[in-house]
Formats: structure tokens, sequence, C-alpha cells
């Protein structure tokens, strides 16, 4: 007698045995996943991760935030002394300056970094100019199809729950088939994320990235997700081009040979708050760490510390709660002064008593002016005395009762170019503390989440009506009740030049849509197809050629979406 198998009954079993399976190597694949992970971290999205991430008390962060500002500066001053800068460019701002880096940033990065890092594991959001908050989240390096050409791409955690692909430029035989996306956005792929910490690459990882992103740093590129999400095979490739970096890199940091081979880069925080600081600030104030972004600028001052104009540079520190800044930490490593301050808590630095409302004296750029100076000439008048000086926090304790004699004085501080928010967080916090504001030109608050930059411009002042220097002016017909005279003026001479050019080559399935996000202030993207791959052997990489066009000036963060036409790609 046989036995007689239902054909429904057989493929309802086989559906259930998949089902299973499928649960059993999704679970395999999270929980190996979350291996790499910081603190076990989900693969799909960090922002998971902090909800239980308990606590932490300011006052306790203000004191390591001071510690670190200071540990970072003894490198900062140690480097500079030694004269051996190993100054290299990280690329060009928009405006077209040098993006400097030396190691006395990355030594100082490496030190503020990891001390605040240790000291308050259960934070996750810690921004620092050097990179490394980024890098020491993921730092994989993937092997990703593009089209039919393998590329290299890094893959970063940029915020709680994005994640960054940086992917290189390569040229295919030799055709012009250079791949320069600046970033690609994935919001909820199970990218795994590896917490191996590139310390020793991040130097070269960082002008790798920069290299590659040079001719379209300027643009956000977003993508869907399933194009990404690689399949594990494909994935498990990054670990050999990470210990391919690992080699490639080793060296190079080894042989700065103001490095100490012993030099751990962790200093541990001994737990004691400075007696200044328990002076101030009596109690401890605790706030829930998922709701913290911590700030670190480990070299303010790049430019200056490269031309040895010692007094522009600082070290700062800022810690933001919901996005507001709540404590800032300035440190000057060559006068050995440190300024710092918590909202509604206390302080060690003080406004002056008096300040020039009428004809203030306004400190700006030196080396990333723009059109500041007419800006301020044409909104305060010509008789305004504008200071040119380096360094954002130098700028912001130019405007405080600071004892140190290399310290200038000014009424006002501007600037009208786009700029990052680990340089002028601190400042923010500590001005705000002492009943200050630092606002952009139009007189917004900014917010310390999210993105690395602000595009509005930056004005900052204390004892003054903030108010009344947005919106009136010296200039009469500039202001206006629709906005302030500041920005009237911002806008007509937009440091950013008429026409930009960025070549950006993209690959995909024919119809993909592409969106294209300007982050440059007064620029409007216009979009054509530059002809494709002329090498052979890249058929299905195609080119998108961006050309800009000085228009009128696009609401800042306001995304241009622009779909390629299927013939380019
Ligand atoms: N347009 C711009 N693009 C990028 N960074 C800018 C910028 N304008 C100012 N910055 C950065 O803001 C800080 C203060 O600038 P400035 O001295 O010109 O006022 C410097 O930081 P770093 O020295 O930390 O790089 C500088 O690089
Ligand atoms: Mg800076």
């Amino acid at each position: 007698m046989g036995i007689r198998l239902s054909p429904l009954g057989v493929a309802v079993f086989f559906l259930l045995g998949l089902g299973v399976l499928y649960h059993l190597y999704s679970g395999f694949l999270a929980g190996r996943f979350s291996l790499f992970g910081l603190g076990g971290e989900p693969a799909g999205g960090a922002a998971e991760v902090a909800v239980d991430g308990g606590t932490v008390d300011l006052r306790e962060m203000l004191a390591v935030a001071v510690l670190a500002a200071e540990r970072g500066g003894d490198e900062v001053r140690r480097v500079r002394e030694s004269n051996v800068l190993h100054e290299k460019s990280k690329g060009k701002t928009r405006e077209g300056a040098e993006d400097k880096m030396t190691s006395g940033d990355v030594l100082s990065n490496r030190k503020m970094f990891y001390l605040l890092k240790t000291a308050f594991p259960n934070v996750q959001d810690v921004n620092s100019q050097g990179g490394l908050g980024n890098l020491e989240y993921t730092g994989a390096g993937v092997s990703l199809t593009l089209g039919s050409s393998p590329v290299a791409a890094y893959v970063y955690k940029t915020h709680k729950s994005s994640y960054t692909v940086y992917i290189e430029e390569k040229a295919v035989g030799t055709g012009l088939c250079l791949v320069a996306i600046a970033s690609i956005t994935l919001t909820s792929c199970p990218v795994p994320i590896t917490h191996q910490c590139l310390l020793p690459n991040a130097l070269l990882l960082w002008e790798q990235t920069r290299n590659a992103l040079h001719l379209a740093s300027t643009f956000v590129i977003s993508r869907p997700c399933s194009i990404l999400c690689l399949p594990p095979p494909v994935w498990q490739s990054y670990t050999d081009r990470y210990t391919e970096l690992n080699a490639s890199t080793a060296s190079m940091i080894n042989t700065e040979e103001h490095v100490d081979a012993s030099d751990k880069e962790v200093i541990v925080w001994n737990r004691k708050i400075p007696e200044d600081i328990l002076k101030e600030i009596a109690a401890p104030k605790e706030v829930p760490a998922e709701s913290v972004t911590v700030w670190i600028d480990p070299l303010d001052a790049t430019q200056e510390y490269t031309e040895d104009l010692r007094k522009y540079v600082t070290t700062m520190v800022c810690v933001a709660v919901n996005g507001k800044p709540v404590l800032g930490v300035i440190h000057k490593p060559f006068s050995e002064y440190t300024a710092w301050a918590m909202v509604d808590s206390g302080s060690n630095v003080k406004a002056r008593s008096s300040y020039n409302e009428k004809t203030p004296k306004i400190i700006v750029s030196r080396s990333h002016a723009g059109m500041v100076k007419q800006v301020a000439l044409q909104t305060f008048g010509n008789q305004t005395l504008i200071i040119p000086a380096g360094g954002a926090g130098y700028k912001v304790l130019a405007l405080l009762d600071v004892p140190d004699m290399t310290q200038e004085k000014a009424d006002l501080y501007i600037h009208v170019t786009y700029i990052k928010k680990w340089d002028i967080c601190a400042g923010n916090a500590i001005l705000k503390a002492l009943g200050g504001h630092m606002t952009t030109l139009s007189g917004e608050e900014i917010s310390y989440t999210g993105s690395d930059g602000i595009e509005g411009g930056l004005l900052a002042s204390i004892r003054m009506n903030h108010q009344a220097l947005m919106l009136s002016s010296e200039v009469g017909e500039h202001s206006s009740h629709e906005g302030s005279a500041l920005v009237t003026q911002a806008q007509k001479y937009s440091g950013v030049p008429t026409i930009l050019t960025f070549l950006v080559i993209v690959g995909g399935h024919p119809g993909t849509t592409w969106k294209v996000q300007a982050e440059t202030i007064g620029i409007v993207l216009a979009a054509t197809t530059y002809g494709g791959c002329v090498a052979p052997q890249c058929p299905k990489i195609s080119a998108g050629y961006l050309k800009s066009q000085s228009a009128k000036p696009l609401t800042p963060s306001a995304p241009s979406h622009i779909t390629l036409p299927k013939a380019s790609l």
C-alpha cells in the first residue's frame, strides 16, 4: 500500500520548512552582524541602540570635555613645536580654499575622541572633525558593483540611522570612467558595521575619501536601498579590503616620528570633577544618553596653525541635548587658557561690561571670508572696523572677557560661508550660557544634530539686541520686514563662484531615479547628460554631467530632485 501525499499538503509543508529555515538563517545573520556593531548595535539602524542607553551627567561631561580639550591641546602644541606638521590637504572647501589637515589635528582628535568615548560609552552620537567619529563605528571597506564594474567603497555610519557609502574614484582602462560619487545615504539597509577601530588608517582613509570625492563633494546622492543591500557572499569580501587597507596604511602612521609607539590614545578619566567646576555647578545634571550629541573640534584654525599663527588656535568640545547646545569648552593650547560654560548652570568666563552696538567692531574669517567684509560694511556702514582672524573658537572668545594677552576683542562675529557644526557648537553653547546668541544670519537657531554643517551664515553677539542686529541696518534700503539686511547682503555677495561644474558618473539600471541634493547656498542645479563611458570596458557606467549656474539662491537645505534621463544610464 503506497502513501499518497496531497500536492497541496506537500507545498504547505515545503513552505513552512522554508519559513523556518529563513528565520534561522536571518537570525544567524543578524546575530553575526550584531557582533560587528558597537555594543550590540543592530545592523539596520543605530537609532534603536540608544533607547536604553541610560543617563549621563552633564557636569561630568563638562569635566571630561575640559580634560579632552586640554589633552588634545597638548598634542596640538607638541606637534607645532616639533615643526613636523605633515600638512595635507583634505580637499577644497566649497569656495575653493584648501581644507587642511595636520598631524596636530589627527593626534589631538585621537586623544579627545577616545577620552570622551571611553568616559561615556553610552553616548552614541560623537562627531568629530577628524572624521574618527564616523570611522569608529564602521570603516568597512566593501566590494561593490556599479553597473558591471567593481569599485571600492567605504561604509560610514554618519548618523544614528543612516550610513554613507563613499565610493572610490577609479579609472577603468584608459577611458574616462571616474566613479566620483559623493555619498549614498542608506536609511534602512541591513549594513553590518564593525566597531573595529580604523584609527591608524584615519588619515589615509580620510584622504582617499576626499580625493575620491573632490569632484563631487557637494552632492549627496540617494538611491534605492535595494541596489546597495549586498547579499552576504559579496558582503563578506569587505574583510579582505579591510585587511588590505590596514596593511597599506599601517606604516604611514608609524613613521610619524613624534608618535611614541607606547603612547596609547586612550587616556582614562579618573572620574574627578575639578574644583572650579564643582564650585560653579553644585549639583549633577542627568540627561538621557540618547539625547546627547557631542561635537569635537580637535584643532580649530588649522590654516593659521600651518602658518604658525598660534594665537588663533583652539581645541573645542560641545555637548548638545536634543540638538540644543548646552555645554561648551574652548581651549587655547598656546596660552593654556580654557573657557567653559554650561547653560543654566555656570561658567568660568563672562561677558565684557560694554559693547559698541552702533559701530561695532566686527570679527570675521581671514581664510574663509567669502564676501563678509562687503556684507559687514554695507550693513553697518563704512566706518565699521573689520578684524580678520582665524578660528571660530578664537572669534567667539573675542566677544568675551578673556584674560589672555594674545586675544583681540570685538563686538560682533559674522561669518557668511558654509561652516561645520564642530567649529561653532562650543562657542554657541558658551554664548548662550552667558546670555548671548549665535544664530544664522537670518536669526534661526542652529540645531546640533543631523547634518554636519550650516548654510545660512553666522551672527554671534552678546549683550546686544541680537534681533535688532538682524533687522536693523545702517543701509536702510536693505532692511525689510521680510528678512534681515545681513541676509540680503549675504545672498547678494554669496562667496560661491558663479559657475561650478561637477562631474558625477553613475551606474545602475536604466530608469533609476537619482536624487541629487545641492547643499551649496546660492546655487541652482541643472542636469544634462554627458556622453557616457568612452571605454568599452565599462559599458554600463554612464555619466551625468551636472552644471550649476548662478541663479536665485536656493533655500538652504531644499533638495533639488533630478532624474537623469534613461539614455544616460
Ligand atoms: N566655507 C567653509 N567651508 C568649510 N569650513 C569652513 C568654512 N568657513 C570656515 N570653515 C571652518 O571653520 C573654522 C573657522 O574658520 P575661519 O578661521 O576661516 O573663521 C575653520 O575650521 P578648522 O580650522 O577646524 O578647519 C574653517 O576650516
Ligand atoms: Mg574647526
